[in-house]
Parts: structure tokens; sequence; C-alpha cells
């Protein structure tokens, strides 16, 4: 039996390490399989390598190509080393292997070709995922195509890895797909799902928050812990706030344009095209056009109704305001606000009707909840027909009996990132005592007037950051502060789309409630989360149920439940 070239073992050994296979066991198999498969073929290239010279990272390189290549690519070297063309033998073998695997990567189509593609499946962003020729070369397509479908599309971009592509027509529809309501699906970038059945679009939203949380947070989940979608009571007109803004002339370009003037507010007034435009101001930057919106499906029917006066006062205030600015930039910079006179604002409540104010307190009944204010700009769930539906299950999650049986009744809550204190104020009923802590000082004075309204004596709020209130929180030392630190304790966590800031999720975990509820809108930034509440082992998740409080669109709530591991467990 001959025996391993001694780099072939160490390629051998170094793949091992690089792959991090550290039992020993492995190695010395692996290595014993080499033993047995080496070939006359390949002592002639190590004996090649050594009269070239090679150093040891250039003989790995070079086993690291097919044999056949391998050979050729050595006698290259000689032929060229003995006609002095070559140097650094070592560098030549190097670039040559790395010429070669780059030719024998999987070559993209050509920008512009159109060519026909199955989907594999549908993105979380909505996007279709498909494999193109032999090499199952990686394509995306915008929105609009279901899995299953075959469809004609035109590469519009190429990157390393993948190609992006625009949809030209659907070959095979898959028996999910539906007519859009809206004539402007596909264009305005609102919605991503018009297109599919309700069902699917449940199943859709399902997948997601399944396949986000596992893949980035890393936890083994078991296979059916995700529950079904809870599914919305309309599938349109559920959408109480709308913000469609006015594309003055040169709000999209940059530099020295100056065209933003009071005569240009005859522009679109609507919600942001899907597709980002080719063309570059000078800094390079691309933009969004607008599309016009008359009407849109998703609104209330009380507030498309409102839509054509809105958007012709839109027109009028805009133009005064800009009117009044002589100066190109501090026209650019008012139509960059977010809160613009180039931005309207309609909000539909149960009891003010449509609101179109930003700082004008409007109310909300939630049925079976209570009745709110808000500020209605501010935060404020925008699906209402859902809105009984989500805060008596979420609250019903946080008041379920703790581990240890049905004795174990949860005593006290904190709802972070309280707002206008829905949870805390909905949940005060199970609870004997709240706590509600929110950064917005106007949303917890709001907070302060529901809790009355609603005669929730036993919850009181602060106005602080998530991380600083909780610890605060912590130290004081009342009775009921005694109770947070013990074991009938549950948090209520609904932080913005950036999820906990490190010093929230650092108090959450010092703190150990007993069981964490964690609504969010990304599920991204909540699987980031989940990995860190996580890591020391001290919790364990136990429920994920996603709320579709977005009907037609890509947006979910997850909302996952984390409980204390016991002692035993
Ligand atoms: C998704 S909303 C949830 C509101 C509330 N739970 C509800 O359902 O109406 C997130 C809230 O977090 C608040 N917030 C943002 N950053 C915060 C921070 N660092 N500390 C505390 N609250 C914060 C926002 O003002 C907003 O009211």
């Amino acid at each position: 039996m001959a025996l391993a070239s001694l780099p072939l073992r160490q390629s051998l050994r170094r793949k091992l390490r690089g792959a991090c296979r550290s039992a020993q066991q492995e190695v010395s198999e692996v290595a014993a399989a080499a033993t047995t498969t080496t070939t006359t073929t390949e002592l002639v290239l190590e004996e090649e390598m050594q009269k070239l010279g090679l150093d040891a990272d250039a003989q790995a390189v070079l086993l690291s190509a097919p044999l056949p290549a391998a050979l050729e690519i050595l006698a290259a070297c000689r032929e060229a080393a003995e006609a002095k063309e070559v140097r650094n033998p070592s560098a030549f073998v190097v670039a040559r292997v790395r010429k070669l695997q780059a030719d024998q990567r999987p070559q993209p189509p050509a920008e512009g070709s159109q060519l026909q593609m199955r989907v594999s499946k549908v993105l979380s962003h909505g996007q279709g995922l498909g494999f193109w020729g032999e090499s199952e070369w990686v394509i995306m397509v915008g929105m609009g195509v279901l899995a299953g479908e075959l469809v004609e599309v035109c590469i519009s971009r190429n990157f390393k890895r993948y190609s992006e592509a625009q949809l030209i027509s659907v070959l095979e529809c898959s028996p999910d797909r539906v007519q859009p309501k809206c004539p402007l699906f596909g264009q305005c970038s609102g919605c991503q799902y018009q297109h599919a059945s309700y069902e699917a679009q449940l199943a859709l939203k399902r997948e997601h928050v399944s396949g986000t949380l596992r893949e980035l947070s890393g936890l083994e989940l078991p296979s059916d812990i995700v529950e079904l979608t809870v599914r919305s009571p309309q599938e349109y007109h559920y959408r109480n706030k709308i913000t469609p803004k006015l594309e003055a002339v040169s709000a999209k370009h940059g530099g020295d344009a100056d065209l933003l003037q009071p005569d240009g507010c005859n522009g679109p007034i609507g919600f942001c095209e899907q597709e980002w435009g080719h063309e570059q101001d000078a800094s390079g930057r691309r933009w969004r056009g607008t599309v016009d919106i008359a009407q849109c499906p998703l609104a209330t029917e009380a507030i498309n109704a409102q839509l054509p006066a809105a958007r012709e006062a839109l027109r009028l205030r805009a133009a005064e305001a800009l009117g009044k600015l002589r100066s190109p930039a501090a026209r650019r910079s008012l139509a960059r606000r977010r809160r613009s006179p180039l931005v309207a604002l309609l909000r539909a409540t149960t009891l003010d009707g449509v609101v179109q104010s930003w700082e004008e307190v409007a109310t909300e009944t939630i049925a079976e909840v209570g009745t709110f204010k808000f500020r209605a700009g501010n935060f404020f769930q925008v699906n209402s027909p859902m809105l009984p539906i989500f805060v008596t299950r979420i609250v019903g999650l946080a008041a379920e009996p703790l581990q240890g049986g049905d004795s174990l009744v949860p005593e006290v809550l904190v709802d972070l990132y309280c707002g206008v204190g829905v949870f805390a104020i909905a949940a005060s009923r199970h609870f004997q005592r709240v706590f509600g802590i929110e950064l917005d000082g106007g949303a917890i004075e709001l907070a302060r007037e529901n809790a009355v309204a609603n005669g929730a004596g036993n919850v009181s709020f602060q106005a602080c950051d998530a991380g600083d209130g909780l610890c605060a929180l912590l130290a004081a030392s009342g009775a009921s502060e005694e109770a947070l630190r013990g074991e009938r304790s549950v948090v209520i966590v609904d932080p913005p789309r950036e999820g906990l800031l490190p010093v929230a999720s650092e108090a959450l975990l010092d703190w150990g409630p007993q069981r964490i509820v964690y609504v969010s809108c990304d599920p991204a930034t909540q699987a980031r989360d989940l990995k860190e509440l996580t890591a020391k082992g001290n919790y364990v998740v136990k429920r994920i149920v996603p709320f579709d409080m977005f009907p037609q669109t890509r947006h979910v709530e997850s909302v996952v439940v984390l409980e204390r591991r016991m002692r035993a467990e």
C-alpha cells in the first residue's frame, strides 16, 4: 500500500481544520482514507511540485484543483520556468488555479436578456426566487410572482452571485393567483401580495416568520411551533392611516437643481413607486418616483371619501409653504421633512372621523377592550378591525397560568414600549399590578388619561427609555416592585422595527421575568433579540403566533412567547 504524499495529507488536515472538525478520530479516519487512495499520478504531482519549489500555500491551492487541470498547470509552469519566463512558480500556479476557478464559476445571463424560469419560492420581501440553466444561476424577480409559476423575465442587473430580473409575463399560473383589486398593483410599493389568494398570503407569512426566526436566531425550534397566521377580519379597507406625499418636481433631484417651486405642486400625490429609477443625481443617488393615488383599496372607505379633497388641500398647502422660502436649499430641506407640508395625513378613527392634523388627539374604541386617545400622527396600530382580536390574544398569552400548575397565576406585568397604554390597560383586569414604560412623554400623558377613562386603577406609567425605565423600576423599593422580582412577573415588549436596544435586553435579562411576550413588526430584528435572550439558556421559546395586521402586503406582526426555564428543566 502506497503512503499518501505529505502535501496531500497536509491538505486534507488543513481542510479538516478549516471545517472546524475538531474530533481527533475524524482526522485520523480521513487521513487513513487518503493513505489508501494515493495514486501514481498524485506521486508525480508531488514530485513536480517539489522540483518547482512551490511553497505550501501554492501546493494547497493546486491540490484544490481537479487532478488533470493541476497536472496541466504544473506542465505549463515548468515550461515557463525553463524558458525563464517565470520567476515565481508559486505565484504562477496560484494565478492559474484562480483563473481556472473563475472560468468555471457559473456565468450569469446577459443583462437585458429575456428568459424563462420556474419560481421556487417567494422571499420575505415579496420577490420570487428561481434558478436558471445548468449552473442553477440564482435569479430574483421583483414582485408579482408565486411559487411554482413559470415566468418570462428580463435580466435587469447582474451581481456577483445572482441576477435581478423584471417580470414580463406569467406563462403558467399558480392556483393561488387571483386578480389584484388595485389597478396600480405592481407599480405602487404599498402592496406586494394582491395577486395571491388570502389563504396563500397567510401561508406565506407563516413561512416567512418561521424561516426568518429559525435562520437568523440559529435556534432549533420544533417544526410545529409556528401557529397558523391569525387572519384579519377584513382583507381590504382595513387601514386607518395613510400618508400620501406630493412629488414636487425637484424633491427627487439633489445637487444643484432648483426645480422645487410652488408651481411644481401639480405632481403626483401618493406613495413610492415599487422600482428604483435608473437616473442618478449629481451625488450618484437614485430615487423612486411617486405613484399618483386617487383611491387606495387598503384604506378605510372614510379615508377614500376624504382623499380627493385632502389631495387638493395638500397642493395648496405645499405651494404656500414653498412660496415663503427663497433659497432652494431651504425648499429642499422642507421637502425632506417627514411631516413636511408636502405630506398629508389621513387617520380614520371611530369617534372623531378622519383626522388630518398630525398633532390632534384622536380617539379609537377597541371593541371589548376600551377607548384610547392617541395623537393622530403618532403610533397606533393601523388595522382597526383586527385590533380587538390582536390585543385580546396578546393579553391572553401574557396572562396564561405560568409553568408549575394552574395555581401559579401571573401577578405583575410590565408593558415595555407601551405607547398610549393599550396592552397595559387591556391587561389590567388580569394582573394585580401593571407598569407601562414608553419614551414619548406625550404618549405617556395620554396613557394616564386612558387608564382613568377605562377604570384601570392598578396601572402606572413612566416616560423613559425602555432599558433605563426598567432598571429604575427594579431599583425602586415598593411592595409592587418586590412582586416584580418574584416568580409571577410577565413582560410584554413591543419595540419599534429596530428591536431591543442592548441596554433594554440586558436590563430584561438582569431582571429575569417568568415570561416574555415579544411583539414585533420585524421578525429579523426579533430573531436577533431571541438569540440574545436565549443565549444563556434561561429562556425557551414556547409559542410563535403570526398576526396578519397588514393584508395584501408582505408585512406581518410576529408574537413570540418565551418562558423562563424551571430549575429542573
Ligand atoms: C411598536 S410601538 C408599540 C406601542 C404600543 N405597544 C401599542 O401597541 O400601541 C413602539 C413604541 O416604542 C416607543 N419607543 C421607541 N423607542 C423607545 C425607547 N428607547 N424606549 C421606550 N420606548 C420607545 C415608541 O414611541 C412607540 O410608542
